[in-house]
Parts: C-alpha cells; sequence; structure tokens
C-alpha cells in the first residue's frame, strides 16, 4: 500500500531521515517506534506532504505522494490525526467532526449558503455518519457537548475519529494515547483493531506506549537516529539486539522486556 523509497530528509545541516526504504502492506496495523528525535514524526509529515523529501520517493497506491499538493493527499485516501489534539474547543463535538469532512465536501460558498436541497442532504449525511462514529468510538453521549469541556482522553477520541470521517483508506495517528490514562488507552487499542478489522483502515502508528506497541502491531519498523534499524513481527523486533540497545542506551528498557 505505501512504499518508502530511499527516503531522506535534510533541514538545514541536519539529516533528519537516512536513506529509509521501507513497505507497508495494506489492511495492517503498521506501527514505527524508536527514540525521541528518530525521524518518525518527520516521515508523516513527508506522507502528509507538510515536508518534502531531500531524496527518495513515498509512493501510495503506486502513486508518488511527493509529488503531490497535501489536499490531493487527503484524496488519495490519506488521513491523519496529530500529536497534539487540534480541535475548535468552543465547537461542539459533532460539529468538529464535520470539519473532518471538510477537504471532502468541496462545496463553493454559494451552494452552501444557500443551503441548497443537496447541501442539506450532504450534511444530514454527514451528521448521521459522525454520530454513527462517535458511537463506535463510545462517545456518542458527548455528540453536542463542547470539545473543550471533555477530558483529554475523550478529545484525542474526537480528533481520530474526524480523520475517520473521509473515509480514508491509510489513516496516520502520532501518539494517539499520550496523555491517557490505563482505561482510555486500552479503550483506543480495542478501537484501532475494530479500524482494521471492521473499517478495512490500514493504521500507520506511531506511539511510545510499548505494551500497545506490542499488542496491536502486525508489524513494527523501528528507526533511531533517521535510520531504520529493524523491522519485523513484535516478536521479532522485541528481540532484535539493535532495538534492545537503542532502547536501553535512552534509559527504556520496555522494548527488552
Ligand atoms: N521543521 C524542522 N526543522 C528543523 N529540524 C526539525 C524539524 N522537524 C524535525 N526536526 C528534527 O528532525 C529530527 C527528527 O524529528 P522527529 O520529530 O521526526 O522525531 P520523532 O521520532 O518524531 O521524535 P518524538 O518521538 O520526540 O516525537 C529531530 O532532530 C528534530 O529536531
Amino acid at each position: 500500500m505505501l512504499k518508502f523509497n530511499d527516503v531522506t530528509v535534510k533541514f538545514a545541516g541536519l539529516t533528519a531521515i537516512s536513506g529509509v526504504t521501507q513497505t507497508v502492506p495494506e489492511g495492517v496495523i503498521y506501527s514505527i517506534i524508536g527514540p525521541n528525535g528518530a525521524g518518525k514524526t518527520t516521515l508523516f509529515n513527508c506522507i502528509s506532504r507538510f515536508y518534502t523529501p531531500a531524496e527518495g520517493t513515498i509512493e501510495f497506491q503506486g502513486t508518488d505522494l511527493t509529488r503531490l499538493q497535501p489536499h490531493q493527499v487527503i484524496g488519495l485516501g490519506i488521513s491523519r490525526s496529530f500529536q497534539n489534539v487540534e480541535l475548535f474547543s468552543g465547537m461542539s463535538v459533532l460539529d468538529n467532526m464535520l470539519v473532518g469532512l471538510h477537504p471532502k465536501l468541496g462545496h463553493n460558498v454559494f451552494s452552501v449558503a444557500l443551503k441548497l436541497p443537496s447541501i442539506r442532504k450532504t450534511e444530514a449525511e454527514a451528521r448521521s455518519k459522525a454520530a454513527d462514529i462517535l458511537e463506535m468510538f463510545g462517545i456518542g453521549r458527548y455528540a453536542d457537548e463542547k470539545v473543550g469541556n471533555l477530558p483529554y482522553g475523550y478529545q484525542k477520541m474526537v480528533d481520530i475519529g474526524r480523520a475517520i470521517m473521509v473515509d480514508p483508506k491509510l489513516v496516520l495517528l502520532d501518539e494517539p494515547v499520550a496523555g491517557m490514562n490505563a482505561a482510555e488507552t486500552e479503550k483506543l487499542s480495542r478501537l484501532l483493531l475494530r479500524l482494521r478489522d471492521e473499517m478495512k483502515i490500514t493504521v500507520l502508528l506511531i506511539e511510545h506506549d510499548m505494551s500497545l506497541v506490542m499488542e496491536v502491531s502486525d508489524r513494527i519498523m523501528v528507526m533511531n537516529f533517521g535510520q531504520k534499524i529493524a523491522e519485523g513481527t513484535p516478536a521479532e523486533v522485541r528481540r532484535n539486539p539493535a532495538v534492545i540497545e537503542a532502547y536501553l542506551g535512552e534509559g527504556e528498557s520496555d522494548a527488552a522486556a
């Protein structure tokens, strides 16, 4: 589904990603892990076209993303959530979900202002879809609540729900459980499996919570200092000496546990 071909990203004098080549198969939960500053978010930013690699290509179902604009990437069926929740805190949960659909609807200002029947129908469908997703995420009862009034874990759920509104084929989630408590993390891990199994969405996940990563991932790529140092199933990655060293070197022993 997604192919990184020798991707290198540079910022002034710093090489943030160096020659990463990897294929991500369709229909999986694929995690990218590695110590702080390893280049994980930079890789996401290249997929969603905030950054352009200095070298290499990124193919999504045969299309080279590095030649596209960000909105064209969304049009191909790729959406994302961000490391920090980016919601409109004064708006309701439901309205925030509808904002997720904005890149897809593409209505012109006049048809929206005139509330043409076609727009009303689309809006009704969008509302019903948003309500279904909120229900699936277990936060349906908060649909009319202001997002800013919800606990952080629920806001994060809304953020991810919004990324699902566009019916993506691939969703990029950047540290979705950061700041969540144990119960919320458990809920989210079940949700990730449902995205894969019921909605047939391929999930690309950046996450520091190793127990979550080991539990839900089909495959894992490990990065350190901008390079891919390992790739494989959770069991393979867990016993890879380079991975153990990268994490132990940082004072984290979770990967080796
Ligand atoms: N816009 C930028 N300008 C300059 N340097 C950048 C920029 N974005 C990222 N970097 C640098 O690139 C390197 C990789 O950063 P990146 O955020 O991709 O790491 P990460 O693996 O996602 O880390 P974390 O787990 O802490 O989020 C870091 O050294 C970072 O400081």
